[in-house]
This record gives structure tokens, sequence and C-alpha cells, in this order.
């Protein structure tokens, strides 16, 4: 048996890919729109909205009826007994908080009743705050002053401080309700609590996703003592175990097996996050090529030769799941800022793309800062873009002007941010929803001057997760599965137009903006 099951469990949607590995193809792919498909759950972006004090979080019963939901769609597509193979990723840094009855729990499932509703009771924290979440603030601060300052806890997680990072997150829940914290037997990340779900027990947190943490020691791979004690009491006790990416983490549990058909057996690796997921599935996992995702959030990332850490104190050093580190930077402000500046006009994406021919590179020196919610990247405070340009352009009186310096304002901003990685690639491989908008990929291919290429596979997380799962448990080799999967789409090429230097002066202007 040759297939390899890869699930996605992102901000916005769940989906799944099957990969036939012997074949060399696609046999089945689902997905589940939170927002559309869920609607019971009133999170039309996948998140909660308006949370007080920078609060974004999700419900994670919707995560489990998206999964249940998922298999049941993809089960038309393929007969899922001949799934030899699973592993998955989810959204980073969003945390799922289970009390001592979790493992009973697991172990126990009636396939008669859905998971949602078998697991409800074990949860302690109603809802799972998520990467958009920024109201640990304080936090950050108490565990950086613990530690010695953020040099300290840069140099032992790989990232500074970071409000949507678990390890401040959890010590927020510990200060608002220590009695609800004490009750918890277990904390997992999404990637490790889905994964948990699907062994019928507890699953590992992979280095992967588990540098996202502010807990995680990345030269040791292991928990960090000083670090875990800087958080919260007990913390050791509650966290799963780490293991790298290569894991085999359990075989499928009798609840799918019985409901959705998989042999029984299944082995699962160990899920990861859903940036270093796409490392693998953009067949970017050896160091040398650079991707860009146009997902919830923006992220630039790169497998890394060594481990580097961003002196700005904005980037993070993960764990790549087949050995080695990743450098990351994430972006806000992505798909979400675009969506706001279409709706602002009740243009639709053909409308938004069209105003790129109208107006030209540089958009005579309109520059705009698209930062409708604090950015991280870097770190700003704003609830509201800032423009600079003519009367009109700062009036918002030009749809196809303020559409263009949105995008080409994120471009010069990712450019600006990652430039501590030191990359200066001839190729950028770009992937999430809004890449296949080749509009916004020329303004990357101009701003980067670069060659921007997408792969004829559009979903990258679940295809990253699928060639993990094959790599482990069917005796595939990445390097094999990435000559097969992992090329660019034919004629999808995007050459820079602009000239090098056409973006400096607007660059300046967006760097003064920010001054
Ligand atoms: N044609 C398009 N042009 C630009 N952006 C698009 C287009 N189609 C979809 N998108 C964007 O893709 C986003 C979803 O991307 P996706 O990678 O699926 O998100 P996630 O993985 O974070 O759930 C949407 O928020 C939407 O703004
Ligand atoms: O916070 C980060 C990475 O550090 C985000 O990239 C999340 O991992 C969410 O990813 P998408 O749903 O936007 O792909």
């Amino acid at each position: 048996m040759s297939y390899a099951l890869g699930i996605d469990s992102s901000t916005q949607s769940c989906s799944a890919i099957v990969i036939d590995t012997e074949a060399g193809k696609i046999v089945a792919e689902a997905s589940v729109n939170f927002g559309e498909h869920l609607p019971q759950y009133q999170a039309p972006q996948g998140f909660i909205p308006d949370g007080p004090d920078g609060e974004v979080h999700s419900d994670p019963r919707m995560w489990l009826d998206a999964l249940e939901m998922l298999l049941e769609a993809l089960g038309k597509h393929c007969d899922l007994s001949k799934v030899a193979a699973i592993s998955g990723a989810g959204q980073q840094h969003g945390s799922v908080y289970l009390n001592e009855n979790w493992l009973d729990a697991l172990a126990s499932l009636s396939s008669e009743d859905s998971l949602s509703s078998q697991l409800e009771r074990c949860l302690t924290r109603k809802t799972s705050p998520i990467w958009m979440d920024s109201s640990t603030g304080e936090e950050c601060a108490e565990i950086a002053a613990a530690v010695g300052g953020n040099d300290q806890v840069c140099a032992k997680s790989g990232s500074i401080a970071i409000e949507r990072f678990t390890g401040p997150q959890i010590r927020r829940f510990y200060k608002q309700d220590a009695e609800a914290y004490a009750a918890t037997a277990r904390i997992h990340l999404v990637s490790s609590f889905l994964c948990s779900v699907l062994c019928g027990a507890d699953a590992p947190i992979d280095t992967g996703d588990g540098a996202g943490m502010n807990l995680l020691n990345i030269q040791s791979w292991s928990w960090d003592e000083d670090l875990l004690e800087a958080t919260a009491p007990n913390l050791g006790g509650k966290l799963p175990a780490v293991q790298p990416g290569t894991t085999v983490a359990g075989q499928i549990a009798p609840y799918f097996v019985k409901k959705f058909g998989f042999a029984a057996e299944t082995p699962i690796t160990v899920f990861t996050g859903d940036n270093p997921s796409s490392l693998v599935g953009m067949g970017a996992s050896k160091p040398g090529k650079l991707v860009i995702s146009l997902g919830t959030s923006d992220t630039f990332f790169a497998a890394m030769p060594e481990v580097v850490a961003d002196p700005n104190g904005c980037g993070h050093v993960f764990g790549n799941p087949t050995g080695g580190s990743m450098s990351l930077q994430c972006f806000v402000n992505g798909s979400l800022a675009r969506e706001e500046v279409k709706d602002k006009f009740n243009y639709d994406w053909d409308q938004f793309t069209a105003a790129f021919t109208k107006t030209p590179i540089g958009n005579h020196g309109n520059v705009m800062v698209p930062f409708f919610r604090s950015e991280i990247s870097p770190r700003i405070d704003l609830d509201a873009p800032i423009l600079q340009g003519t009367e009109a352009f700062q009036n918002w009186e030009e749809p196809d002007a303020a559409i263009r310096a949105c995008v080409e304002g994120q471009a010069i901003n990712i450019k600006l941010c990652s430039d501590w990685m030191q990359l200066s690639p001839e190729v950028i491989y770009l992937t999430g929803g809004a890449s296949r908008n080749d509009a916004i990929a020329q303004v990357i291919a101009d701003v980067f001057q670069a060659n921007v290429q997408r792969l004829a596979v559009s979903g990258s997380v679940g295809l990253g997760a699928a060639m993990r799962a094959a790599d482990n448990s069917l005796s595939c080799r990445i390097s094999d599965l990435e000559n097969i999967f992992c090329q660019p789409e034919p004629g999808s090429t995007i050459a820079p137009q602009a000239d090098a230097g056409a973006y400096d002066s607007l660059a300046s202007a967006f760097s003064a903006c920010l001054a």
C-alpha cells in the first residue's frame, strides 16, 4: 500500500491530501472552511472576533468537528483503508488545555458519537488562544525578567518572549485562573492535540512546532527548565514529550477505523506546525530555497545551514521537521489586510487584481503601511493603516491606488524585515491562499528582484505532512518525493518587470512612516 495522508489544520480551514507514492500522483483532496461549514462556532475567519485586550481565541471543538467533516468528505474520493501512513500540521502557537480525564476519554472514544461531544468535558479552558493573540505583553516581560532578559530567552528558545507564543499564553491562563490551570493535566499545541486524537493516545510535540512556545531549548531540543519555571508552576509535568519530526507517534485509533474505514494499525507520524510542514511540501527542507507563504498570516521562511537568530528580535528559529533548523518571519497583516482593502471598496478578487493594471509600479509615490491590527514584524501597535501620498489617496478615494499600495507596502515590509536572514534568492517560492494571485506575485518579484514560482500542488502544508508520513512509514525518501510532487506549476514563473532600485524611494518612504 502506498497512500499517504497529510492533514493541515490552519487558521481558516482544515484540509487534506492523499498521495499515491508509487504512482506518483494525488489521489484525493478535501477542505473544510471553518467559517463557511461550521457557522455555529461564530468564527467567520476561524477565530472568535472582537476578543478583549488583544485576545484572539478559537473553539477547539470546531477543529474536531472540522476533522470529522474532512475525513467524511475525503472518504468520498478515496478508499481510506488504502492509507498506509498519516501525518499532519496545525497552525502554530495555538494551545489546548485538558484535564485528567483526557487520556481515558481518548482511549475510550465511541464511534457512535462525535469527537467534540466526547472530548469537550476534558477542556479546562473552553477556548484556545491562537497565533493572532496579542494579550500577553505583561507575561512576556515577566518571563524575560525571570530568565535574565530577552537576550537569554532568545538564546535559549530561538525567539525573544513573544505575545502569541504558547509559554506567555500559558502564563496568562495561570495568572487569570489558577484553579483551572491547576486542573490542567495536559497542554497541547493544535498540532499535537489533533495528532493525539487520531492516535487515541497522548502524542509528542515535534521540535518544529515546539520551538514556537518560548519553552523549548533550541540547543538541546528539550524543554528548558529555566523557561518552564519562569512561565508557570509545575509546567513540565503538563507538557507532552518533545520529539523530532521523524518520530512515529502511534497508530490510528479504533474510532477512525470504525467510523471512516481506515486500516487498523495505520502509523501516524508526529504532527508539526503549518510553516515547518510547508517547508517540506515546498521542497525546501534543505537550505537554499526561500518560501513566502501568503496564508492568513504572511510568512517568510527557509531551512538554515546553522541556527541564526534575528538581531532585531522579530524573527524566529524553529526546528526543521527533517532535521536541523529553519528561520521564519511572520506578518500578522497578511491576507486579512488585503481582504480589508478589497472589502472597503466592495471589490471581488478579479477587481482587486485588475487594480494593478490600472496603476504603475511605485504607485506615483503613494505609500501605505497596511496594518489593520498590531503588527509583529516590525512590532508596532496600529489599528488602521498609515497612508502617505496625494490627498485623494490619503482619504481612501482611489481604490486602485489603495490596493496597489497595500500589496507594495506588504512586500516592502517583508523584504525589510527579512534582511537579517541574509538571503538574496534568485527564485522565491510562493504558497498559501493568496499565492494564486498573479498580481500579488508580480509585486513580490519586483520588490525582491527575483523570479517567483508556485508549485503545481498548491496545498504545501498538507503535502509536506503526507511526504513526512511517507518518508517515515513507507520507506520513501523526501528527496525522491520532492522530485515527483514539488515541481513548479508549468508556466508559473513570474520574472521582475521593475528595474533594480525601482522600489528604493518607496521603501525609504515606508520606513519613514514607521519611524
Ligand atoms: N484570488 C485571491 N487573491 C488574493 N488572495 C486570495 C485569493 N483567494 C483567496 N485568497 C486569500 O487566501 C486566504 C486563505 O489562505 P489560506 O492559505 O487558505 O489560509 P490558512 O492556511 O491560514 O487558513 C484568504 O484569507 C484570502 O484572503
Ligand atoms: O504565527 C505564525 C507563525 O509563527 C502563523 O504563520 C501561524 O502558523 C498561522 O498560519 P496560517 O494559518 O496563516 O498559515
